[in-house]
């Protein structure tokens, strides 16, 4: 017989009540000292087991080649996948060495046979809470958290398990120890209570070590299930059917995928990990009280507890607030907040030169307001709703439970007492519990609302990925005799693999997607091809349709009516308006979208890049910067002109066949920009080149002029050579009258400086008067 006298801090009293209405029934049949040994014995083969998983995924691990040693010193921190390969490796930095990480991209298959499981929802209208809209959800994403039983996941989840059966067991008994020192305490017992201090602090290690590792298993839990969300949610964001870019241009239903990638995804996994261990516990002890109770108060007053619980679970869903929304709405107005700051940081020096400060601070004032707004208002819901829950679980249930357990007491005065007692105790842990619940059910509301923000992302980026995009239905004010175009009617057809650019019959269009008036026509039905060997000069007025050309060449925009012929991908390369540098060294800049890996393997050397660096005239910058191997925020480092000379040098190191140039040279002076031009000719590469300048007009065979007058266009040859040259004689003749332009300028400054020199000696001179100003 154990008594109990005092319930230690980290023991839940409800299991401390089971144990003594165990012990006061004289039940306990294995003594304290086998109890030890066998927590003792559990704990170990747990963490054997713990040691043996983790030794194994560190050998694995030993095993892989080393990709730093396998290459050189130089070798960059990361290696894109090769063309072929279903895996590959990535090399990170990690404690002043590089770790290797096989990366396996999710196939092609996996997302055709998920889409299903993710279908986009009604633009956000659906009621987010714990309901069956919720578990869809979660059991789709599952799928891609646990995709099969023997995964590193499951294990963990099992290794977690283990320990959470091990702490209910740890803390029954710690309990029975605590009751026997106190009971030693008690009756003076010296001898036996200094024994079972010896046990306490021989339980200690294994109840210590299960605490960590059950807190360790959870954080490694998260860490897992967002690794496997992170990489699937970045294949499909990431990969040939640019989902990125239709995300923000074809599409608008997320906004800030950024935030959704980094922090919803991370906070989702959080709250998984966490609901498991937190949820798992009170409903473990809700069981076995509710068990024990059933022996007190018999089949009829458990059956008024069960009644209780139910009417107690339909006013509470009632009176809950949308947690699962109010989170929603919390994590995009989180992601506003960060858009606002990322914004501020990509455009730093053009707002510096504007002294926009006060303005951009404003509006990163009013986004921050607006989120601190929203979670003020949750706190004040929590007040009610924290009140209520109490109330409901800590007083009524409690209340329930005495008048339940008094209407069952009979017999004798001292039993009555007794039966009292114990109940009351059961009934105020058991309400502990229900309160755990009802926090964890808070939890699980929560998480609803990160569920659907992940699951949103999924299910638009799979949408893109499939090329599926939202209809926009024709109004009916719409003119009759007018193409209307919706991104869900796209008719057209894209042809690989082709050598030139045809376009029979295809509009450029704008994908507007959201406006009610459909896709605007820029430029009608274009039919023009082009031949390797023709260059191509696209001009017109600002805002005309010239970059959208290019857009619709690239499958950026879709091609909504006629056929589009042109070269595979590799074959033809883009060089945009803006200079875009890449995070990495020199070399970087030169050779992306290629790695350093694809340089070695392809057998190019720095010698050949210097020699391009030639070409462009940026032969100073390995020298001027410390190397190829030097890193820098490249956008800040180069000048206008010299970022778009690097775009030149990329060119020139891809060498392909096409080339669509888009006023990619505006900042380079004229000089250097015809040097370019005619060394891309002459390496053969074919030319579509958008530009504003006639000077550029002797580089090119055809001309493409779109007028801005309702889409219309002209496309003619630039004339025979003799024709070419005699355009280039005019261009020299304009060009020799700009120099008598520039020594007109100078005769003047002359004639003003002897004016000068006139009006010291005489001030009443007329010229001065009339003052001869250039
Ligand atoms: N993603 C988009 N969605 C809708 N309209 C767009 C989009 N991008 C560009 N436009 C519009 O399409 C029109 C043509 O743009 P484009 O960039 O092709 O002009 P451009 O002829 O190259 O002009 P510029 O000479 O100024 O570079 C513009 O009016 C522009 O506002």
């Amino acid at each position: 017989m154990v008594a109990f006298s005092k319930p230690i801090n980290e023991l839940p009293s409800a299991i401390q009540a089971v144990l003594n209405s165990n012990s006061n029934n004289g039940n306990s049949r294995i003594n304290n000292k086998t109890k030890v040994a066998v927590s003792i014995a559990a704990v170990s083969i747990a963490a054997y087991i713990t040691n043996y998983f983790y030794k194994k995924q560190a050998e694995t691990a030993q095993a892989r080649p080393s990709f730093a040693r396998a290459t050189s010193s130089k070798a960059d921190l990361y290696d894109g996948p090769v063309p072929g390969n279903h895996k590959y490796t990535l090399t990170v930095p990690y404690k002043n060495r590089t770790a290797k990480v096989t990366i396996r991209p999710t196939p092609p298959e996996t997302f055709k046979k998920h889409k299903k499981l993710f279908t986009p929802s009604d633009n956000g209208n659906q009621r987010v809470g714990v309901n069956k809209i919720f578990f869809g959800q979660l059991s789709a994403i599952f799928k891609i958290i646990l995709p099969k039983v023997r995964s590193k996941e499951v294990i963990i989840l099992l290794l977690h398990s283990i320990f959470l059966v091990l702490r209910s067991w740890l803390s029954i008994v710690v309990a029975r120890l605590d009751g026997r020192i106190v009971r030693d305490l008690v009756a003076a017992n010296g001898k036996e209570f200094l024994k079972g201090i010896a046990y306490w602090f021989l339980i200690a290690i294994p109840a210590t070590y299960t605490n960590s590792m059950i807190r360790f298993f959870q954080s490694k839990l998260s860490i897992a299930f967002r690794t496997r969300l992170t990489r699937y949610a970045n294949d499909l964001y990431l990969n040939d059917q640019n989902a990125y870019y239709k995300a923000i241009n074809l599409d608008n239903r997320i906004e800030g995928a950024d935030q959704f990638i980094t922090t919803d995804i991370a906070r989702f996994c959080d709250g998984l990990a966490s609901l498991y261990s937190n949820l798992g516990k009170p409903v473990l002890d809700t069981v076995i009280f509710n068990y024990q109770l059933t022996k007190s108060i018999g089949l009829l007053g458990m059956l008024g507890l069960f009644g209780n619980y139910l009417v107690t679970a339909w006013i509470l869903r009632k009176v809950t607030p949308a947690f699962g929304k109010l989170a929603a709405i919390e994590a995009k107005l989180e992601g506003d907040f960060r858009a606002a700051h990322t914004r501020l940081i990509t455009n730093a020096e053009e707002i510096a030169f504007y002294h926009g400060a006060e303005l951009e601070h404003s509006i990163l004032e009013r986004t921050y307001i607006r989120l601190v707004k929203h979670i003020n208002s949750i706190f004040k819901i929590r007040i009610a709703y924290n009140m209520f829950e109490d109330f409901v679980i800590k007083y009524c249930w409690s209340a329930i439970g005495l008048l339940v357990c008094g209407s069952k007491n009979h017999g004798k005065e001292r039993d009555r007492t007794k039966g009292f007692i114990t109940n009351k105790r059961l009934m105020i842990t058991l309400a502990d519990a229900g309160g755990r619940m009802m926090y964890s059910y808070k939890e699980l509301a929560e998480l609803a609302g990160y569920t659907s923000r992940v699951y949103n992302l999924l299910s638009v980026l799979h949408s893109l990925y499939a090329s599926e995009y939202v209809a926009t239905p024709r109004p009916a004010s719409f003119p009759e005799d007018q193409e209307f175009y919706s991104l869900d009617d796209i008719r057209g057809e894209v042809v690989y693999g082709y050598n030139g650019i045809k376009f029979e019959g295809v509009p450029i269009v704008t994908p507007n997607p959201g406006n009610s008036r459909g896709g605007d026509e820029l430029i009608k039905g274009l039919n023009i091809v082009i031949n390797p060997g023709e260059h191509l000069l696209v001009t017109g007025p600002n805002g005309v349709g010239k970059t959208s050309i290019a857009r619709v060449i690239s499958k950026l925009w879709p091609v909504f009516r006629g056929v589009l012929s042109r070269p595979n991908v590799g074959d033809i390369f883009y060089i945009p308006q803006r200079p875009y540098l890449s995070i990495g060294t020199l070399r970087d800049q030169i050779i992306y979208p290629h790695s350093y890996m694809d340089m070695i393997r392809a057998n190019r050397t720095d010698e050949e890049l210097m020699g391009i660096l030639h070409t462009v005239h940026l032969a100073y910058i390995p020298e001027r910067e410390g190397g190829w191997e030097t890193k820098k925020e490249w956008k800040d480092v180069f000048s206008g002109g010299e970022k778009q000379r690097v775009g030149m040098a990329r060119l020139f190191y891809h060498n392909p066949q096409f080339a669509i140039l888009d006023e990619c040279t505006s900042a380079v002076s004229s000089d250097v920009e015809g040097l370019m031009y005619q060394h891309a000719k002459d390496v053969g590469i074919t030319l579509v080149t958008i530009s504003h300048r006639p000077s550029l007009f002797k580089y090119h065979t055809h001309l493409l002029l779109l007028s801005g007058d309702e889409g219309s266009w002209k496309f003619e040859t630039i004339g025979t050579k003799e024709e070419r040259m005699s355009l280039d004689n005019e261009v020299a003749a304009l060009e020799s009258k700009l120099k008598d332009v520039e020594s007109d300028k100078a005769r003047i400054e002359e004639i003003n400086k002897e004016l000068q020199l006139g009006i010291s000696k005489d001030n009443t001179s007329n010229v001065q008067k009339r003052g001869l100003v250039v």
